[in-house]
């Protein structure tokens, strides 16, 4: 490994999901990808193989929406043997109780505004779930090891970073330390807490941000893994905003 090469962090949503195409909410459901979200995961694969990228680790979360597009990523850069690490703290944010729930037919119920609030507002958090309820992930062996208050019921934002940042600092960081190219495969909120993280993105303008399934988002970063120009300038721009009605 040259350490002549510009170290570089590559963000990447997991491709189209299966309930995303439903339009439901997901969170910490594992729900494997749709046809079109396989095919985003090859593209990514091979953009970033285009674009010159090798890379000498991988993280991404224990949800196999995630775990999938990393492999087909990878499978397309023919880069698998590279060492990959899964982590919890890099799963989608939960979204308790709305979990399972069609986002349209939730906003029928409790109308948009709100919907769009539990969605994109940094510290609102959805309606929690409760320990008896088969979706909480206290019965699911993977979280085995979590200490009970690590078991979310329902997380905003602001939770979700609560929970990434200390993986970033005491994981991901640490790995450029021997390694150039770092690619992380992640969800929609876990990688709006890293970019909020990176690009100092204040709460309220986090609520603009959205990022889009299998594009990766290269990020060329300096000796204190910062980036080295707006993360948010490698991203499309979006609309949306903190309780705004969503078309
Ligand atoms: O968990 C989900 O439902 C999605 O992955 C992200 O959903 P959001 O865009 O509604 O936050």
């Amino acid at each position: 490994m040259s350490n002549s090469l510009q170290k570089t962090l590559v963000l990447l949503r997991h491709g189209q999901s299966t309930w995303n195409l439903q339009n439901r909410f997901t969170g910490w459901t594992d729900v494997g990808l749709s046809e079109q979200g396989h095919a985003e995961a090859i593209e990514s694969g091979r953009r970033l193989a285009t674009a010159g990228l090798r890379f000498d680790i991988a993280f991404t979360s224990v949800l196999k929406r995630a775990i999938k597009t990393l492999w087909l990523a990878l499978e397309e850069m023919d880069q698998m043997w590279i060492p990959v690490r899964r982590s919890w703290r890099l799963n989608e944010r939960h979204y308790g109780a709305l979990q399972g729930e069609f986002k349209d037919e939730m906003a029928e119920r409790v109308g948009k505004e709100l919907v769009q609030r539990w969605r994109r507002c940094f510290d609102v958090r959805p309606p929690s779930l409760t320990e008896d309820d088969t979706r909480f992930p206290g019965r699911d062996p993977r979280y085995a090891k979590l200490r009970h208050e690590q078991l979310p019921l329902g997380e905003s934002l602001k939770d979700t970073i609560e929970r990434v940042l200390p993986y970033w600092h005491k994981t991901i960081v640490p790995a450029f330390g021997s390694a150039n190219r770092v690619l992380i495969v992640a969800h929609g909120n876990t990688l709006r807490a890293l970019v909020k993280h990176l690009d100092q993105v204040s709460d309220d303008e986090i609520t603009n941000l959205n990022i889009p399934t299998g594009v990766p988002i290269i990020i060329p970063v300096n000796g204190a893994i910062q980036p080295i120009k707006s993360v948010r300038e490698g991203i499309p721009a979006q609309l949306e905003k903190c309780g705004d009605i969503e078309p």
